[in-house]
């Protein structure tokens, strides 16, 4: 069994959310570093940390990757591509059709079509709820690419219906950047709300993570490769905090 991530040594700042689009709109239109960029260091450090919670080893285990229309489920798409590659029986569940996810997060789609990862669809009204889901018993994990940080209000349809039986699956949930349901800019969470054993949050942990730890569960922090330059033009000061490696953990005190 490997041990987990390092907690990170220095203290670690939190942002709003509005600094958080600040943060992805330097990077895109001042440094020309693309979304897609960003999201495959995310979806990585994602599929990361869930081999590390399995124990340094996904052959052969069953992940169900739950994903939303926006850019948090283009990175868990990204997350399932590299655990099918590792070994993983992946299954991915959207909460909505194909002309609804954003330009990025259907490139995404395309890849895994491509490669044969079986795709699952809630958007069908017509289709049961449970028809896809004998696999819930047998899922060593689950993760959460629903809703990240654009989250608005109580989640609606397939969204809501995804996160409760993600929760009443009992089984541990991984989620991207925010767990599903909670308000990344002041902690409220909406109802349902994906209680996550685990969240990886991505540059800089938000605001609302800290204020909500119940659902957060245990918080790890990903690189995306933000500049430190992006963070000295908005006045932040922000340690090297990856100097040592992608992944740390977060600790705040209670
Ligand atoms: N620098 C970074 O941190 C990066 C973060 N990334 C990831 O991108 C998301 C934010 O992406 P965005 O597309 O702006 O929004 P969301 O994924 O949160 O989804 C918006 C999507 O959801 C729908 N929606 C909103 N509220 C509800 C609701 N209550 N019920 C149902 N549906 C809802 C809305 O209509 C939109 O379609 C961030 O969290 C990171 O995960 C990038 O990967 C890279 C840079
Ligand atoms: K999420």
């Amino acid at each position: 069994m490997l041990t987990d991530f390092p907690f990170a040594i220095e203290e670690i700042p939190t942002l709003s959310v509005e600094q958080m689009r600040e943060v992805d709109r330097i990077m895109i239109e001042d440094l020309g570093i693309p979304l897609i960029q960003m999201m495959e260091h995310a979806g990585r450090a994602l599929a990361d940390v869930a081999r590390r919670r399995l124990g340094g080893s996904v052959v052969g285990k069953h992940i169900i990757v739950l994903v939303g229309a926006g850019h948090n489920g283009g990175g868990g798409l990204v997350a399932a591509r590299h655990l099918h590659n590792w070994g993983a029986e992946v299954h991915v569940l959207f909460a909505t059709a194909f002309k609804r996810l954003k330009e990025e997060t259907q490139r995404q789609y395309r890849i895994l079509e491509a490669i044969g990862v079986p795709l699952w669809h809630f958007d069908d009204i017509s289709t049961p709820i449970d028809k896809p889901t004998p696999q819930w018993g047998r899922a060593a994990l689950v993760l959460d690419a629903l809703l990240g940080y654009n989250l608005h209000g109580d989640p609606r349809g397939f969204y809501a219906d995804l996160i409760r039986l993600a929760n009443a699956s009992r089984t541990p949930i991984i989620s991207l950047d925010v767990p599903s349901g909670l308000d990344a800019n002041d902690g409220t969470i909406y109802s349902p709300c994906i209680e996550a054993d685990a969240t990886v949050t991505l540059a800089l942990p938000k605001r609302g993570l800290r204020e909500s730890p119940f659902v957060v569960g245990d918080l790890y922090l990903a690189d995306i490769g933000i500049a430190p330059e992006v963070y000295k033009r908005m006045g932040l000061d922000v340690p090297p905090l990856f100097q040592h490696q992608p992944i740390v953990r977060v600790r705040y005190p209670t």
